[in-house]
């Protein structure tokens, strides 16, 4: 059984949900020598934001398929080099948005009317109303910076609080920003110009210490500035001196450069400095969502099938990958047996996408027949998201094609691979329950199902040959579950496909190479 290390607090659904495919460890706050020295031990890891993963630990990670982040951010993520090792780093884009985007509004609320600092003052007894005069949002500009997931929920809330909306994001454009009610505009105009502003963008080289000396000094007397990002992107130093100087109105931060915060001059700020212990994400709809999300998509990797929010392999959409999840599994399957009939050493591999996969959706499907291909050489080292790496590293070239005319079934899979045992193909499809079938078999018509254990001949449609390869098999102690042939003309040649219940024994492929009337034949474990 697969076996998960969950090393941050994540809600009991998630638990739920891996425990349906693996044994759950929970173990939180570890130190990193600590999560070293055990991690080998573990083919998952589930995280937030509280661990590191460095190359350190992915390298002692020598079991290890996937990283799930319930959350967003992965910049506590080694993603290069767990791509490296072909470790899948998945995460739940969407789970905490509303919660990370409510935050950073409750966040400017609360600086405009010090509702931490009245609040605290009440439970100390006093009742001072003339230290707490704010200001109201109504009318105010706000300045959003990154107009993603979180920042375009904030800008609809503010929108309908009576903001007006700037915003500043190189990658959207004019259009998406008006749609979201915002005016999009070079970031410096929008520190000028901005009441409140809000951040909400990953946290990159282009954005450490965005928000530095220079720019703060350029913002209003009376701007507050929100930070439910990532620490870092604000110079600390740089704001706790602007706010003390009275450079600027007030400061809310949920995120620290370094964190836990530690020795900082942003704790001895008076009611102008709002913070949170990085707790955007922390409401029970989020970590149920987060959680939800990120365990299944550790199962669905653990049970062979690719995860939907993969940060390091080509993104998918859910719908998409809702339709092509059972042609995965299929593209694998042909795969496996491809590349065991063309032998060790694939030069070639021509992918055939037809019917109604012949379409630019179905391009993992081609990475899913190399991860198959690859799977004799690299067994569970191989995955989704080194197979296109690893088939270019061995000069594997992969020819794609689409015939939407070929429509036998709905959709259906050709692979061709020319290896040192010569070219061999084989063509796949679904049938209405989602079972797989094998069509083809070097350009021989088949219908059969794959198994784990499979042998296939080569040889002229004569009487006889059946039986006589039976004795054989039987004389070796190897009982046949089903056997078929496949052939274009009577008495010509023809493929027999067998599925053998044992695998073959070692010597016996040269007997039955021997058989009368029997040219070749291949062995194949899926
Ligand atoms: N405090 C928390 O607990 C918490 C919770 C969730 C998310 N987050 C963080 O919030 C941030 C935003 O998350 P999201 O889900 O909205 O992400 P997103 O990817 O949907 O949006 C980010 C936006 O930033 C823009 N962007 C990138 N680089 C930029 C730059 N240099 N200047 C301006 N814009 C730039 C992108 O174009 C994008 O539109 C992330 O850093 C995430 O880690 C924090
Ligand atoms: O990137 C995120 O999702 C947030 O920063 C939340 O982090 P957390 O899961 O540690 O609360």
């Amino acid at each position: 059984m697969s076996k998960v290390l969950v090393s941050d607090p994540i809600d009991q659904a998630g638990i739920d949900i891996l425990s349906q495919v693996a044994a759950v460890d929970v173990k939180t706050g570890l130190k990193p020598e600590e999560l070293v020295e055990i991690i080998g031990e573990y083919d998952a890891l589930m995280i937030r934001s509280g661990t590191r993963v460095t190359q350190e630990i992915i390298e002692a990670g020598t079991q290890l398929k996937i990283i799930g982040r319930a959350g967003v951010g992965v910049d506590n993520v080694d993603v290069p080099a767990a791509t490296r090792k072909g470790i899948v780093v998945v995460n739940s884009p969407e789970g905490n948005t509303i919660a990370a985007a409510e935050h950073a509004l409750a966040m400017m609320l609360s600086l405009s009317r010090y509702i931490p600092d009245a609040n605290a003052s009440v439970k100390r007894g006093e009742w001072d109303r003339k230290s707490f005069i704010g200001a109201e949002v109504y009318k105010k500009t706000l300045g959003i910076v990154g107009l993603g997931k979180i920042g375009s929920h904030v800008a609809a809330v503010a929108r309908a609080m009576g903001m007006k909306l700037l915003a500043f994001d190189p990658f959207i454009s004019t259009e998406r920003a008006e749609q979201i009610g915002c005016q999009l505009v070079d970031l410096e105009v929008l520190i000028q110009q901005a009441d409140y502003i809000t951040l909400h963008i990953p946290k990159t080289p282009e954005t450490t210490h965005l928000i530095n000396t220079e720019r703060l000094a350029k913002m209003k007397p009376n701007a507050r500035i929100i930070n439910c990002a990532r620490g870092g992107i604000i110079d600390e130093e740089a704001l706790a001196v602007a706010l003390r100087e009275g450079k600027i109105a007030g400061a809310a931060l949920d995120v620290y450069e370094a964190e836990p915060l530690g020795e900082s001059s942003l704790k001895s700020l008076g009611q102008q400095a709002i913070l949170t212990p990085h707790l955007g994400a922390s409401t029970t709809e989020a970590q149920v969502n987060v959680a939800i999300d990120v365990a299944e998509q550790i199962r669905d990797v653990l049970l062979g099938l690719p995860a939907r929010s993969a940060v390091n392999i080509p993104g998918l959409s859910p719908n998409v990958l809702e339709e092509l999840k059972p042609y995965m599994q299929l593209a694998e399957t042909l795969g496996k047996l491809v590349g065991q009939l063309a032998g060790g050493r694939v030069e070639l591999l021509n992918v055939r996408l037809q019917g109604e996969l012949a379409t630019n959706k179905s391009q993992p499907l081609v990475v899913a027949a190399l991860k198959g291909l690859l799977y004799q050489a690299l067994r569970e080292r191989v995955n989704y998201v080194n197979a296109s790496i690893e088939a270019k590293e061995r000069g594997i070239r992969v020819i794609e094609t689409r015939d939407a005319s070929i429509k036998d079934y709905a959709g259906s899979l050709h692979l061709e691979a020319t290896g040192s045992l010569g070219t061999h193909s084989v063509t796949g499809a679904l049938l209405g329950g989602g079972e797989i079938r094998l069509t083809n078999l070097d350009d021989f018509p088949i219908n059969v199902p794959p198994n784990q254990h499979m042998l296939f001949t080569l040889h002229r449609d004569m009487p006889g040959i059946i039986g006589k390869l039976g004795s054989l098999l039987g004389s070796f102690n190897v009982n046949i579950a089903s056997m078929q042939v496949g052939r274009k003309i009577i008495r010509g040649d023809a493929v027999m496909v067998l599925s053998l219940d044992d695998p073959l024994p070692d010597g016996i492929l040269p007997e039955i190479i021997k058989v009368s009337g029997i040219r070749d034949a291949y062995t194949v474990t899926l």
